[in-house]
């Protein structure tokens, strides 16, 4: 049994409470370990450890706070197949995905933040005429909670602690239950990297326990989160009464919008990866596709031909495409947006179907699915589904598809295949999304800011806009 510990202080410890949660392999549906169900005292331990790390760490030089962050990267690099091993297991995704996308990416965020804090500036402002200078000081707001979700373990959970780190504050995290195990794994990285103790602290449990003790916490001032758009409203419920800064990265029903000039064969190829990578369980992937009429049926041909040809398989296999779904509830959550893709008329041109793989029979894998809808105002194109299961439907005209692709409560991100400038210009400006890819998907500067409108959250990650969301800004006047 690989049991996990929460890290607290540097240090790996029990719950207070000693209760504890299964751990399951999607892959085969069996429990392989177990975690803590951390209490509202376990988060205070982590808090209290937090607080007094706090005034060290806020005075500890960039270049030293960038040392250790890359250094984190570092060993994180060097322990690529052990990470992405443990992160396949956990979730079920393709084992390659994980060492090609989640591991690297980690790594990336830290080395990222690491040399972003050493260019992190602030302002000043003249007041000319008035004698007086002002300067803007950014500084760390003291202990901070960062929350995320099961999809891309690793990789989000330190697209939030890393920033938080570098720009000076200490850390009460905590992932996806469902996923712990390599945010167990980086608390020894953190140790072997010279982070100080109490710098960072995980606690592992149950969202609406140790989540919510993060949340309520009088003394955590910011909250991170990242996974379903319910519970963002929710804690935004809780915290926005305790005037906490908040930054909720949500759901997703994303338009993915394709016009007949586009270059159709990396069109084609994008849009299966964009449809079905990580299973479709990432945020980002282009849930509703819209499809010029003038090539929609040839569209519609090669598309469910390539997706036909997509292997369902275990994670470890290296000809896997798509691996296990992360649960047993996701994938009974998942099935039945499929039952009602039927009720309300929609055209399963394929997929739809549990798949057994031999050896692995209680896992939890599916079909890729490709549903044709005849309307944008059905279930199917309104909810996020969060699986490998992706609509298609025809178009007219550009003021068509753009009433589409923004009749949705969502706006986190949106993609668009053509090769007319105009278009691309008009488009990009009109789409309501944080987000806008045109003839490419997910590709990431992690320098830009990243995050959506409407039900899709509050804020931006990436680059500085992290640096400031982890930061209060201080304004000084000075007279002359
Ligand atoms: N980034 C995204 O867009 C994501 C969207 N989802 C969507 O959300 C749906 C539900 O998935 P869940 O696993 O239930 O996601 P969730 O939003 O409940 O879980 C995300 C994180 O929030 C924590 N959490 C849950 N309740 C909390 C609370 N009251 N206070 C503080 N933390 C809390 C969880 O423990 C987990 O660490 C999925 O089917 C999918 O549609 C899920 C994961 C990521
Ligand atoms: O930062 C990225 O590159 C991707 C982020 C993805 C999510 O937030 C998600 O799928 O939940």
């Amino acid at each position: 049994m690989a049991n996990i510990k929460n890290y607290i202080n540097g240090s790996f410890q029990n719950p207070i409470n000693n209760e504890w949660i299964d751990n399951y392999n999607p892959s085969n549906g069996e429990v392989y370990g177990q975690i803590p169900s951390s209490s509202q005292e376990d988060v205070e331990q982590a808090y209290q450890a937090a607080k007094s790390a706090f005034p060290k760490w806020s005075q500890t030089t960039l270049d030293e706070r960038s040392r250790i962050l890359i250094k984190i990267s570092e060993l994180l690099e060097a322990h690529l197949q052990a990470f992405a091993e443990a992160e396949s297991k956990d979730n079920g995704k393709p084992i390659s995905v994980a060492k090609s996308v989640d591991i690297p990416r980690a790594a990336s965020n830290f080395r990222f933040f690491g040399n972003a804090i050493t260019q992190f500036a602030s302002e000043s402002h003249e007041s000319i005429g008035q004698n007086a200078i002002n300067y803007t000081l950014r500084q760390p707001i003291g202990v901070v909670g960062c929350i995320s979700p099961w999809n891309l373990p690793l990789y989000l959970f330190t697209w939030k602690i890393a920033p938080a780190i570098a720009a000076g504050n200490c850390v009460v995290a905590k992932p996806s239950e469902i996923t712990p195990m390599t945010a167990f794994l980086l608390g020894d990285l953190c140790n072997k990297a010279g982070l100080p103790k109490g710098v960072l602290n995980i606690v592992h449990g149950l969202g609406g326990t140790t989540g919510q003790a993060i949340v309520e916490h009088p003394n955590i001032k910011a909250i991170s989160f990242t996974g379903g758009t319910a519970t963002g409203a929710h804690i935004a419920r809780v915290a926005a009464p305790m005037f906490k800064k908040l930054s909720l990265e949500l759901g997703g029903k994303n338009p993915n919008i394709i016009f007949a000039d586009c270059d159709y064969e990396d069109m084609l190829d994008t849009t299966v990866r964009s449809s079905f990578a990580n299973q479709g369980q990432i945020c980002l992937c282009g849930s509703r596709i819209f499809v010029e009429a003038a090539i929609y049926e040839q569209f519609k041909t090669d598309f469910v031909a390539k997706v036909k040809q997509l292997r369902v398989g275990h994670p470890s296999e290296a000809t896997t495409d798509i691996g296990a779904l992360v649960s047993k509830a996701h994938l009974e959550k998942v099935k039945q947006y499929i039952k009602i893709a039927k009720e309300e008329h929609g055209s399963i041109l394929c997929g739809g179907n549990e798949v057994t793989i031999e050896g692995f029979e209680s896992g939890y894998y599916l079909e890729p699915t490709v549903i044709e809808v005849q309307t944008n105002d059905c279930r199917v194109n309104q909810e996020e589904i969060f699986g490998p299961v992706v609509s298609i439907m025809p178009f007219e005209t550009e003021a068509d598809v753009l009433t589409m692709a923004n009749d949705v409560k969502y706006g986190l991100s949106a993609t668009l295949w053509t090769n007319d400038l105009k278009r691309t210009m008009r488009m990009s400006n009109q789409l309501q999304a944080g987000i806008v890819w045109v003839n490419t998907w997910m590709m990431r500067d992690l320098r830009t800011p990243f995050g959506g409108i409407k039900a899709s959250g509050v804020g931006r990650e990436g680059g500085f806009e992290a640096l400031r969301f982890f930061t209060e800004a201080k304004n000084v006047c000075i007279k002359y």
